[in-house]
């Protein structure tokens, strides 16, 4: 199976985008254009942070099942806590993923105007750690996606800071992810093809192979980051402002080689979203005689979320 490093995809230093801003911004939209993906190093989220995250998210799904069951919430899209092995299923797969969840939301102060959108945080009282180096695992993914996100702006010919309002007091989740070893062959695979709802997507710890990417020419390419580097990848939110210029990319993660079948895999995906309230619309400098407006009813991030959601069964 071809990799994206067998493509020609380097992966793209974060450093040097304050050195080269035109450059950067370049190599990472066309990363984007091409293939919805890309992959960065020295993105400033430190080692030692994405390890404890890490050892805090195994030492919660080690917990008993019983014990887990206790922070999932049936009827709320999975949004916070814990959501369990057989839940989530991908659009139009009939087989549910191989996976097991939790899922941490932005910390509000009581009285924000997003309360009633975005629900407060469970935290698992079993594991001391969890909830600081979880917010501080979110914190830092956020100030990484914002940088990113200036350089989509400037390839996109915006101004460097055009995302910023959008994405403050964004509804963005940080996802524990655990796919537990696979015991023998079945139709379900670890994640089933699908897109990212979000604005764009940052994960980490996705070095265990599994995960790849469809290309427009029918072929799957494996995301292949190296131990510490973010695999990045443009979600729906992100492909419809700008009209299909940025691609939202099916991918999925396919089930381990038979040797590495006892073994688990765990990631951290980063689902950076834009406020509840902003307004999804075509980017004119999208729209072009060859390019004409697909989405020409602007929809708020927040219905499109749930709209979403129901398609693959979360709520
Ligand atoms: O675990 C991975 O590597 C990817 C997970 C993913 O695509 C998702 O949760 O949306
Ligand atoms: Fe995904």
């Amino acid at each position: 199976m071809a990799t994206l490093v067998d493509k020609g995809v380097a992966a793209v230093s974060l450093a040097a985008y304050e050195r080269d801003p035109t450059a950067f911004s370049q190599e990472l939209g066309d990363s984007f254009k091409r293939y919805g993906f890309a992959v960065v190093a020295d993105h400033g989220i430190p080692a030692d942070l994405i390890a404890r995250a890490e050892n805090a998210a195994k030492a919660f799904f080690a917990l008993p099942v019983e014990v887990k069951a206790q922070y999932h919430i049936p009827g709320t899209g999975g949004a916070r806590g814990y959501t369990p092995f057989g839940i989530e299923t991908a659009k139009d797969a009939k087989a549910f993923d191989l996976k097991e969840f939790w899922h941490v939301g932005r910390e509000l102060p009581a009285g924000h105007r997003f309360e009633r959108v975005m629900k407060p945080n469970l935290w698992p009282a079993e594991i001391a750690e969890f909830r600081d180096t979880q917010l501080e695992l979110f914190a830092a993914f956020e100030e990484a996606g914002r940088k990113l996100l200036s350089a989509v702006a400037l390839y996109l010919d915006l101004p460097a800071d055009w995302f910023d309002d959008k994405v403050e007091d964004g509804n963005s989740v940080l996802r524990l992810l655990h796919y537990p070893p696979v015991p023998q062959d079945g139709p379900n695979i670890r994640a089933g093809a699908h897109e990212d709802i979000n604005t764009i997507t940052l994960l980490l710890g996705a070095e265990e192979a599994g995960l790849q990417l469809l290309d427009t020419s029918g072929e799957w390419i494996a995301v292949s980051p190296k131990p510490g580097e973010l695999a990045i990848n443009v979600g729906d939110m992100l492909q419809r402002l700008t009209n299909n210029v940025l691609r939202s990319t099916t991918h999925r993660v396919l089930n381990p080689a038979p040797e590495r079948r006892g073994y688990s895999r765990y990631s951290m995906p980063f689902f950076l979203h834009f406020r509840p309230d902003f307004l999804i619309e075509t980017l004119p400098s999208c729209i072009s005689a060859d390019r004409p407006d697909l989405y020409p009813d602007p929809i708020t991030a927040d219905d499109y979320l749930w709209q979403r959601l129901r398609e693959i069964k979360l709520v």
